[in-house]
Formats: C-alpha cells, structure tokens, sequence
C-alpha cells in the first residue's frame, strides 16, 4: 500500500475567463519510507500538489490520499520556516504535541531530545528572533520531526539558507530520514538537492504540472553526501537538467499569469546548467 497516492489530481484556480490550471491530471505513489524530490519549472504547481497534501487546499478534481495514523500525522516544513515568533524555540518545536495533546512533561522531553539532535540545546529558551536563518531552519525541522511524522512534506525548505548551511542541513535530513524510514515529499529547485536525497526524482512539466519523467539516482542507502563526488551523480544531473530545460522555456511561452516572480527562463528560473551553482 503506497503512503500517498494521487490520481488524477487537477487543480484550478479562478474562473470563467481568468480560469488558470495550475496542476494536473497528476498520478502519484510513494511508498512507504521513500524519499521523492520534485522539480519542475517556476509556477508548475510543485507547491499546489504538497499544499493539497498537506490539507490546505482542495483538489479540483480527482483525489490525492495520505494514509498515516492519528499518533503519526503527516508534518509541513515551509521555505520560510513557519514558526512562531513569540514562542520559546522550546514551544515552538512542542507545537505539534501539543495539538496532539500529549503530555507536557513527555512533550517537552521530545522536544528537548530534538533539539539536542538538531545542535539547539542551548537554545530552547530563545525567541526565534534571536536566531540565525539556518537555526531557524532547524527548529522548523526539529518541530516537524518531533511528532515523529509518517510523512514529511517539504517545500523548498533550505531555499533561503547559504550553500554550505544548505549542504549541512542536506546531510542532516538525509541521516534523520533515513533512521526513522519517513516517508517525504520534497520539492526543490536544486537538481544536486534532489539527487543527494531522492530515492526518485519526479519531474514536472511546465503549467499545468504533470509529471512527465522520473529518475532513480543509482546510490543505494544508507547514503551520505559523498555522492555528490559520484560521476554518476554528474551524468543524472545534466540528463535531468536537459529534461527540465525544454520545460522551462515552454513555461515562460504559456505563463502569463503566475504568482512568482520568476521569469521561468534558463537561468532565471531557479534552475541552472549543469556547471553553474543552483539556486
Ligand atoms: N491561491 C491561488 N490563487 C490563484 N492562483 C494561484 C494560487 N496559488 C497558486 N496559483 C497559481 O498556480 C500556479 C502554480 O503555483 P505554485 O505555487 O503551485 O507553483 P510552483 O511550481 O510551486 O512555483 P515556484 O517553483 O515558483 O514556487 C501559478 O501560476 C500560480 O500563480
């Protein structure tokens, strides 16, 4: 049984004329313990498909199924953080327990134990204001992963941290996931991001998305970073980037009306060539 499934999943936005399809039909299965990265121009709708996932938007058509149970919900983790900033970093990563109503004593427990992995022990009576970007990331992560997620639904979360934090936070959800065989749906624009951490790397087409191509990054887990010196890793990257080129120009021919800014050019768009540093 796949932990999520999405089949013909269309979603649209507006009406009569200014009608937009954002997404879809997309079919879709994740297995349990899976890591899925998806890529796909600016605008695609990689963000509509996780926000449907996560139950903070209706499909327009078709369905998408989550099956995780009461005790072990599925968890968001946003680019921009999504924490709270009047609350204690120790709050903060308790949040979700305490919507679970677990206890206290054993909320604050597993969010202390959280902290301690994720390097924020010192921290947990800090304000996130006082934090840096990347450890703001961090509490955002320790907060998901506190509720122990079946299913990990990540939205570009490390865009707005610098490369080398990026590539430390890379390592750190790659060894976290892989102890605790989460299932994840992660999108990013980084096509070196989806093949350190995807089992499979799904690519979307330009809008409306639909998943047209899917690649098996050939490193078997547990896996570490190191496979970023793998010539395969090379080889996969530039076979994505041609895929994903033709997608991008298409996008900004169709994409008239999409909330980004970015233009969904070559080079613009969020993606770049094979050599260049990804955004
Ligand atoms: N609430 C909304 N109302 C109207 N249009 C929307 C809404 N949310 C998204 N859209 C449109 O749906 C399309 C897909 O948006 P979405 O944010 O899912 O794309 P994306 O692939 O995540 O983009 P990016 O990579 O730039 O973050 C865009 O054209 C966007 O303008």
């Amino acid at each position: 049984m796949p932990k999520i499934r999405a089949s013909g999943l269309t979603r649209t936005f507006g009406r009569g004329s200014g009608l937009l399809t954002a997404l879809g039909p997309v079919e879709l299965k994740v297995a349990r313990g899976e890591f899925v990265c998806l890529v796909g121009p600016s605008g695609c709708g990689k963000s509509t498909l996780l926000r449907i996932a996560a139950g903070l938007l209706r499909p327009s058509a078709g369905e998408l199924e989550l099956r995780t149970d009461a005790r072990h919900p599925a968890a968001m983790i946003f680019q921009d953080y999504g924490i709270y900033d009047w609350k204690t970093v120790l709050a903060n990563v308790r949040f979700g327990l305490d919507i679970q109503r677990v206890p206290r004593k054993e909320a604050d427990a597993r969010a202390r134990e959280w902290l301690g992995r994720m390097g924020l022990a010192e921290f947990e009576d800090a304000y996130p204001a006082a934090l840096s970007g990347g450890m703001r990331q961090r509490v955002a992560i320790a907060r998901a992963l506190a509720v122990e997620p079946e299913i990990l639904l990540m939205d570009e979360p490390f865009a707005a941290l610098d490369a080398q934090l990026r590539t430390i936070l890379q390592d750190e959800l790659l060894a976290l996931t892989q102890s605790t065989s989460t299932t994840a749906v992660f999108i990013t624009h980084s096509l070196e991001e989806a093949l350190v951490l995807g089992d499979r790397v799904l690519v979307m087409s330009a809008r409306p998305g639909r998943i047209i191509a899917e690649r098996t990054p050939p490193f078997s887990r547990p896996r570490t970073g190191e496979v970023r010196s793998d010539p395969a890793f090379t080889l996969l990257k530039d076979e994505l980037w041609e895929l994903l080129r033709g997608e991008v120009g298409r996008g900004e021919h169709a994409g008239r009306n999409h909330r980004s800014g970015r233009s969904g050019l070559p080079g613009q768009s969020g993606y770049s060539g094979s050599s260049a540093t990804l955004a």
